[in-house]
């Protein structure tokens, strides 16, 4: 990534055999010299989507390739924080910690290569991994649960005070065949949708319909079962996610998707490291 937030495409090497989930083993040795921007660790119950109360290792990557204006993680987005640490001392540090589930998230933690040597690590010491992506960057990475974010046009940062962010976050905010990639190889996957408003509705259902359609191999199989869908509010308090909750809960059961509460935001507030 360039130090404005841009990104230079390169494809991960292959991907190695994945693991099941056994016990982590923090005997084994690790290997990676290579860096990481870090914004910050910690352990944490996983707050959102099918995991939801999993005790879990959160990793959070500083840097993102999209500038949404709600974004909950500005330390890691629009103002990157952290110091760049190996990936053998953030693996050393998971083994020590004795969590099993690690969480990878961002800024997006599919920016940086080093983060599949890190994913790869996890899996031979039988962690559990998922991914926390907005979905724009294919890479073919260990991962136990891809749980995407695509980002809808509203959350977009303003035009008139970010022109070039606006641009850049709509130029590359919605590669449906990126999306699909990441879904047909997953393991197991979760598509979480921000909502900030009822007029995004009709935008969900288009992207849902086009995530869906079938691959050409298994024609007669959706990509995406309706309860893969998850739809989250937008909000940082209590009283948002409430709020929100009113109108969008509602439409959620209507259309056979499943609702995702912001736990953290209730067990903890809004605070960094939660
Ligand atoms: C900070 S993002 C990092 C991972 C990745 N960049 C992404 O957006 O999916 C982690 C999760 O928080 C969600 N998120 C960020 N700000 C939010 C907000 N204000 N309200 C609700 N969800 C938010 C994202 O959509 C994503 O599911
Ligand atoms: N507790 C907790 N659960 C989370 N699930 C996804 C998170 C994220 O920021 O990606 C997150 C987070 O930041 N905290
Ligand atoms: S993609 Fe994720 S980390 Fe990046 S700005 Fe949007 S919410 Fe924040
Ligand atoms: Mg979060």
């Amino acid at each position: 990534m360039t130090s404005t937030g841009e990104i230079r495409f390169s494809h991960a090497s292959p991907e190695a055999t994945r693991g099941t989930a056994p016990v982590p083993n923090s005997n084994l040795p690790t290997v990676s010299a290579s860096r990481l921007r870090v914004a910050e660790t910690f352990v944490s119950r996983q707050g959102e989507g099918k995991l939801t109360g999993q005790q879990s290792f959160f990793v959070r990557t500083s840097g993102c390739n999209l500038r949404c204006w709600f974004c909950d993680t500005p330390y890691a987005s629009w103002k990157p924080e952290g110091p760049h640490q190996t990936v053998a001392a953030i693996a050393d540090e998971i083994a020590a910690a004795g969590v099993q589930h690690v969480v990878l998230t961002g800024g997006e933690p599919m920016l940086p290569e080093s983060v599949g040597e890190l994913c790869q690590i996890l899996s031979d010491r039988g962690h559990h991994i998922t991914i926390e992506t907005a979905g724009t960057i294919d890479r073919d990475w260990p991962c136990d649960l891809m749980s995407i974010s695509p980002k809808l046009a509203a959350s977009s940062p303003e035009p008139r005070e970010h022109p070039r962010w606006a641009s850049l976050h709509q130029e590359r905010r919605m590669p449906i065949p990126v999306m699909r990639n990441l879904i047909s190889r997953a393991r197991d996957v979760q598509v979480k949708f921000v909502v900030d408003s009822p007029d995004e509705f009709d935008e969900i259902l288009a992207v849902v319909d086009e995530l869906s359609k079938p691959d050409p191999n298994s024609p007669t199989q959706s990509l995406l079962a309706s309860d893969d869908i998850w739809i989250m509010p937008q909000g940082i308090t209590e009283a948002a996610l409430d709020q929100a909750a009113t109108w969008l809960r509602p439409w959620s059961d209507q259309q056979g998707f499943r609702y995702c509460d912001r736990m953290q935001i209730r067990w903890y507030g809004n605070k960094r490291g939660t």
